[in-house]
C-alpha cells in the first residue's frame, strides 16, 4: 500500500509592504508589532561585516566572508543585496523561509526592486502597497519627520513618482492601502496582515 501523504503543516504566507519613502510603513509596522509581538518577524540579513560587540551570529546577521557571500550571490540565494561601504548586505531566501518555519509571517519591507525580485522567487507572498494621498502630502510628511536633508527629499519624491506608477501595473499587488486617515490606514493595514475568521468580532 502506498504511504498516506500527510499534508504539510500550513506556514504563514510571508507579506511585502512597499510603498514611497515617507508613506507610512514603519509608523504601521511599528503598530503591527506591538499589537501582535509573537506573529511576526523580520528575516536575519546577511552581511560581510564584522560583528559588533554583542552581536550573534544568525541572530543580529549572518555574518558570512567576502567569498562565501559572492558564492550565495552566484547560486541566486538573495532576494536583494547591496553594498554599502566597503561591505555587502542581502536578504536571503532562507532566511525568510526560517521565520515562516518558526510559524511567524515574515515581514519585508523593501522598495520597488525588491518587490520585482520577490515575484522571481517561490516565497509566494502576500503584496501591499501604501500609498500617500498625493505626492503633496507625502512632501509635507518627509518634511515633517525632519530626519531627511532636502536633497534627500527630492530624491524620495522622485523615486515615489516611479514607486506609485509601478504600483498601478496590475497584479503586482494584492492591496493597495492610501494612508490618508492613520486610522482608516492602520485598520486596513491590520484586516491585511492579520485576517480574521469569519464571524469574529472586535474584543
Ligand atoms: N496618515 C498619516 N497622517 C499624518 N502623518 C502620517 C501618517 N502616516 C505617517 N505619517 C507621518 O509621516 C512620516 C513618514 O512616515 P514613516 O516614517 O512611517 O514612513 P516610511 O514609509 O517608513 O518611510 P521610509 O521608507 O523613509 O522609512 C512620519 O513622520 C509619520 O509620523
Amino acid at each position: 500500500m502506498a504511504p498516506a501523504v500527510l499534508p504539510s503543516k500550513q506556514q504563514p504566507q510571508p507579506i511585502v509592504v512597499s510603498g514611497p519613502s515617507g508613506s507610512g510603513k514603519s509608523t504601521l509596522l511599528k503598530r503591527l508589532f506591538d499589537a501582535y509581538p509573537n506573529q511576526f518577524g523580520f528575516s536575519v540579513s546577511h552581511t560581510t561585516r564584522f560583528p559588533r560587540a554583542g552581536e550573534e551570529d544568525g541572530i543580529a546577521y549572518n555574518f558570512v566572508s567576502k567569498p562565501d557571500f559572492q558564492k550565495l550571490v552566484a547560486e541566486n540565494s538573495f532576494i536583494e543585496h547591496a553594498q554599502f561601504g566597503s561591505n555587502l548586505y542581502g536578504t536571503s531566501i532562507q532566511a525568510v523561509k526560517n521565520v515562516a518555519e518558526q510559524g511567524r509571517t515574515c515581514i519585508l519591507d523593501i522598495e520597488m526592486e525588491g518587490v520585482k525580485q520577490v515575484k522571481k522567487t517561490d516565497l509566494n507572498a502576500r503584496f501591499v502597497f501604501l500609498q500617500p494621498p498625493s505626492v503633496e502630502v507625502l512632501e509635507k510628511r518627509l518634511r515633517g519627520r525632519g530626519t531627511d536633508k532636502e536633497e534627500a527629499i527630492k530624491e524620495r519624491l522622485e523615486q515615489a513618482d516611479k514607486e506609485i506608477e509601478y504600483s498601478k501595473t496590475p497584479g503586482v499587488h494584492d492591496q493597495i492601502i492610501v494612508n490618508d486617515d492613520l486610522e482608516k490606514a492602520w485598520e486596513e493595514f491590520r484586516e491585511f496582515c492579520v485576517p480574521r475568521e469569519k464571524g469574529e468580532t472586535d474584543a
